[in-house]
Formats: structure tokens, sequence, C-alpha cells
């Protein structure tokens, strides 16, 4: 991972807009609405993430009409239709896991996302990496999960431990379609030379189709517009929620279109480690014994990926 200026433009880009994206996911989702009895939660999986894509959208289409113009687009559409699936399946299937998982789980599973985007990368994007950078990413994200990974504290009763469940088989099926979404991602930009903005604008257009008709045939359009009307104050972190998603996209396709979805998948994994780092030293915890050696893995996988996986391995035919 080559670490010149742009890289890191990027990298802080993800990070900060992220960051205030998971702030505005947790208040809507985690809200409580309305008083006594008619209290209630949102519960609009499908109809957050439409409204996100149509921002995504609107944002890079403003984009490559002005600032940003990026010229004619050859990609297939299949290529944009099939990411725009798994990419959308990756989202529901981690939504839907917290059902069954708790969220630290959740969070703990989805940061094991670089080595699906780069198994399926190999398999199916035409990549190729040096033996060392496998080590290395193994090394971050065994790092990463060593360090959110939270005992269950001994007061709380033992649940028996079922092993792999509902939810541990849906974020199995996100982590494949992540895998698949950058891999299919990676054929774009050899086959095509996707730039972007063209990524960013195709990909959340076929988003916003697939979620229109499961918001139709759900009927969740209906039950969601009802729950506006009852709270519309819940717009105004709807909007600033879509605009952190669109500006954190954007750096996102930035970073895949010029260095790669592996690269990409491992600042967003270093971005979910960082913020938990921040919150514990933020509150004055200490970090135990398993968090100092997950920390000591991270910052020492990144390094030497940085520094020696740079070499690429010759190139598939
Ligand atoms: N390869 C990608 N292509 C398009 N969007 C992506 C990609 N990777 C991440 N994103 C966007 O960034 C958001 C956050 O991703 P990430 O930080 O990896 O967390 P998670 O996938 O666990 O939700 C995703 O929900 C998605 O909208």
């Amino acid at each position: 991972m080559a670490l010149d200026k742009r890289f890191l433009l990027y990298a802080s880009g993800i990070f900060i807009c992220y960051f205030y994206f998971g702030i505005l996911q947790e208040r809507i989702t985690r809200g409580k609405y309305g008083e006594g009895e008619t209290q209630e939660k949102f519960t609009y999986t499908l109809a957050l993430v439409f409204v996100q894509c149509v921002v995504n959208f609107a944002y890079a289409k403003i984009m490559l009409s002005t600032l940003m113009k990026q010229g004619e687009d050859k990609t297939s559409r299949m290529y944009y239709a099939s990411s725009a699936l798994t990419y959308l399946l990756a989202m529901v299937c981690s939504n839907m896991a917290l059902q069954w998982v708790n969220y630290p789980t959740q969070v703990v599973g989805k940061s094991c996302k670089p080595i699906p985007v780069m198994i399926l990368g190999v398999l199916f994007g035409n990549k190729s990496y040096p033996m060392a950078k496998y080590l290395f990413i193994l090394t971050v994200v065994l790092g990463v999960a060593m360090f959110m990974y939270k005992d269950k504290p001994v007061s709380a009763k033992q649940e028996v431990d079922s092993g792999i469940g509902i939810g541990e088989i849906l974020l199995i099926l996100s982590l494949i379609m992540d895998g698949l979404t950058g891999a299919i991602q990676e054929r774009m930009k050899t086959e095509y030379q996707s730039k972007s903005g063209h990524m960013m604008l195709y990909m959340n257009l076929w988003s916003v189709g697939y979620l229109a008709f499961a918001l139709l045939i759900t009927g969740e359009l209906f039950d969601f517009a009802g729950f506006i009307s009852r709270h519309p104050f819940v717009l105004w972190d709807l909007t600033t929620f879509s605009i952190a998603s669109a500006l954190g996209q954007f750096f996102i396709f930035r970073m895949i279109a010029d260095y790669g979805a592996l690269p990409c998948s491992i600042v967003t994994t270093t971005r979910k480690f960082f913020t938990v780092m921040a919150s514990v030293l933020y509150f004055g915890n200490q970090l135990s014994g398993r968090q100092w050696t997950g920390a000591v893995l991270v910052f020492a996988g990144l390094t030497m990926d940085s520094v020696y996986g740079k070499k690429k391995a010759p190139k598939k035919s």
C-alpha cells in the first residue's frame, strides 16, 4: 500500500466522513421516537439505505457535471448491475445479522473484510498479490479482531454458546458479498478503466432501482412515509447522514479507482479500529493486555504492508 499524499487525503476523508456517518446512523437507528404508549423505534433499513443511495447518486451526478468531468464511460452495464446487487446484499445481510448477534460481534465479524476482498479478488477479480501481503493483511485483521473483541462480563448469565447460528451465517454471507463487490470493481478497472465518479453514479443508480422495487414489494415505503409524517424532525438527521455518506463514498470510490478494493477495505477496517481505540482512550479506560497485543499487531501489519507490500506479483493473464 503506497503511502503518498493522495492516499492519505482519501484515507482522511474516509475517516472523517464515516466517523460522522457512524454517529448519525446510531442516532437514527437507536433513537426513541415519541412518548409513552406511542413511542416507537426506527426499523426502516431498506428506506434508510434507499435515501443514502439517492443522495450518493445525486452527489456523483453533480460532481460529474461540474468539478469532476470524467469523459465517456464504457463499463459493461452488467458489472454495475451485479456489483450494485452484491453491495446491497452485503449491507442487508450485515444489518439483518443484528437481529441474532450483538453490535460488537457484528463489527468484529465485518472487520475481517480485507480477507474475502483479497481471496475473491484473486479468484474472480484477476488480482494477484505477493505471498507476504497475505501475511500482513492477516496480521492487521487479527489485530483488529483481538482489539475489538469484548469479553463477556463475568456476572452476566452465561448463554449457551450455539457456535455458528443464523447471525454468523449472515455475517459470512455479507463478507462474501463484500469480496464479490471488490472483485467486480477490480474487473471494471482492468477491463474498462472505469472512473470513480462513473462507478459511484451507476452503482447507486442500480441500487436505487433494486431498493425501490423492494420498498414497494415489502410495503416498507408506506410505513416509512407514515413514520416521517409522525416524526418529521428525523428528516434533518437523514439529510446530514446521507451527506456524510455521499462525501465518504466519494473518497471510497476515489480510493478504489486509484489504489484498488483491497487498500480501500484495509482503510475502512483500520478506521473502525481507530474509532474504538479513540473511544476507549477518550473515556479514560485502560487497554487490556489483549487489546495492547491487538494494537501492536495492527500497527505492525500496516507498517510492514506499507513498506514491503508494494512489490507487485506478476500479473495474471
Ligand atoms: N467497495 C465498496 N464499494 C462501494 N461502497 C463501499 C465499498 N466499501 C464500502 N462502501 C460503503 O461504505 C460503507 C461503510 O463501509 P465499511 O466501513 O467497510 O463498513 P461495513 O461494510 O462494515 O458497513 C458501506 O456501507 C458502503 O456504503
